[in-house]
C-alpha cells in the first residue's frame, strides 16, 4: 500500500517542535504514594507484575476510541505507516488478560479502546493516566478517534473538537464525587486542533472542520432520537433543541468527550498536548456507522510520524 505520508511528512517536521517541553503525565491522588502496589485492574497490568517504565516509558502518542476492532485496525495501520519491523498483522493485545479493553503499542504510539459512554472511558482513563505516570512518560499527546453524529455538516466530515460541551452546551463536566457534584473544565488544546486541521488540508477531498462537540449520557433520548425504546418529546422539540445546539457552536455529538477533556486536562495531557477528534456523519435517521474510520485518522497519523521521526 502506498504510504499516506510519503509526500506529506516533511512539512510537519518543523511543527513537531511545538511538542517540545518536559511535562510528565501526573496523577492527583495523595493516596497512591503510600500504596505498595498499584493494580490497573481493567487493563490487566500492575506496578509489581509489570515493568511499566520499560514497557511504556517511550510513549508519546495515545489514541483512544470506543471499538476494540477499530483500535486494532488503527494500530496495524500505524505499524505500516511508521515502517516498523515485524508483522503488523500479528500485533499483540497488551490487555488480552481482560476483555474490558484492548491495547496495542506501535512504536511510540499506544492505541486503546474505551467502550461506550462516560463511565466506561472514565475507568479506562484513570488506569491509563496512572500507567503513563508510573511509566514516567512525558510530553504525551492523547487523541480520541471516534464516530459521532454531525450537526448541519457534510456527511462523512471530520470534526476536530476545540471544546467539549455538555447537553446544556456548557464547556464543563459534572463529576459526582461521593455526594458532591464537582464541575471540571473541558477546554481542549487549540494549537493541536489547528495542527490537525492543517494536516487535513494536505489531503485531497477530506472535509474537516473545527467545532464544539456535545457529549451526552445517552445515544437515544439524550441525542434527540425518536427511535429509542423511550421517547418523551416531539419531532419539533427535537429540531428546536438541535438548532439551539448548532447555534451554540456544536457541530457533532458523541458520548465521551467531556470526561476525556476534563481528566486529561487535569493530569498533564493538556495545553499543547491534548485534543479530541471525532467523525461526523450526518445524523439521521441512522449514521452510516462503518465510516471510513481509518480515512479520518490521516491527520493523526501525520502528526504521529512527525513525532516518531523526531
Ligand atoms: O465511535 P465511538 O468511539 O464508539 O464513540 C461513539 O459511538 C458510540 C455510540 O454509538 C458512543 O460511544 C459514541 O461516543
Ligand atoms: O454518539 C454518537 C455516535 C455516533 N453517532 C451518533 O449519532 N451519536
Amino acid at each position: 500500500m502506498t504510504s499516506l505520508l510519503a509526500d506529506s511528512s516533511k512539512p510537519f517536521m518543523a511543527e513537531r517542535k511545538s511538542y517540545a517541553g518536559n511535562r510528565f503525565v501526573h496523577v492527583k491522588n495523595p493516596h497512591l504514594d503510600s500504596m505498595d502496589e498499584d493494580i490497573l485492574y481493567h487493563l490487566d497490568l500492575g506496578t509489581k507484575t509489570h515493568n511499566l517504565p520499560a514497557m511504556f516509558g517511550d510513549i508519546k502518542f495515545v489514541c483512544v476510541g470506543g471499538s476494540p476492532n477499530r483500535m486494532k485496525a488503527f494500530a496495524q495501520f500505524m505499524h505500516k505507516e511508521l515502517g516498523l519491523k515485524g508483522d503488523g498483522e500479528n500485533i499483540k493485545d497488551i490487555c488480552a488478560g481482560t476483555d474490558r479493553y484492548c491495547m496495542y503499542k506501535v512504536g511510540l504510539v499506544l492505541s486503546i479502546s474505551h467502550g461506550m459512554g462516560i463511565p466506561s472511558i472514565s475507568i479506562m482513563l484513570h488506569e491509563l493516566i496512572k500507567l503513563l505516570h508510573h511509566a514516567k512518560c512525558c510530553d504525551v499527546t492523547i487523541i480520541r478517534i471516534g464516530t459521532s453524529g454531525g450537526l448541519g455538516i457534510e456527511p462523512g466530515s471530520v470534526v476536530v473538537t476545540d471544546t467539549a460541551v455538555d447537553s446544556f452546551f456548557k464547556p464543563q463536566f459534572e463529576q459526582v464525587i461521593l455526594d458532591n457534584v464537582v464541575v471540571r473544565s473541558t477546554e481542549l488544546d487549540k494549537d493541536l486542533a489547528e495542527e490537525l486541521l492543517n494536516c487535513s488540508k494536505e489531503i485531497p477531498d477530506f472535509p474537516t472542520l473545527i467545532g464544539h462537540t456535545m457529549c451526552t449520557y445517552d445515544f437515544y433520548e439524550g441525542q434527540g432520537r425518536l427511535d429509542g425504546a423511550l421517547c418523551s418529546f416531539s419531532h419539533e422539540k427535537k429540531l428546536e433543541y438541535l438548532k439551539r445546539a448548532y447555534n451554540a457552536g456544536v457541530r457533532n455529538i458523541e458520548m465521551e468527550s467531556t470526561v476525556f477533556a476534563a481528566m486529561c486536562g487535569l493530569c498533564g495531557l493538556k495545553g499543547k498536548i491534548s485534543s479530541s477528534l471525532v467523525f461526523g456523519p450526518f445524523r439521521s435517521p441512522h449514521p452510516p456507522f462503518p465510516l471510513p474510520l481509518l480515512e479520518g485518522t490521516k491527520p493523526i497519523i501525520m502528526v504521529c510520524l512527525a513525532i516518531y521521526l523526531q
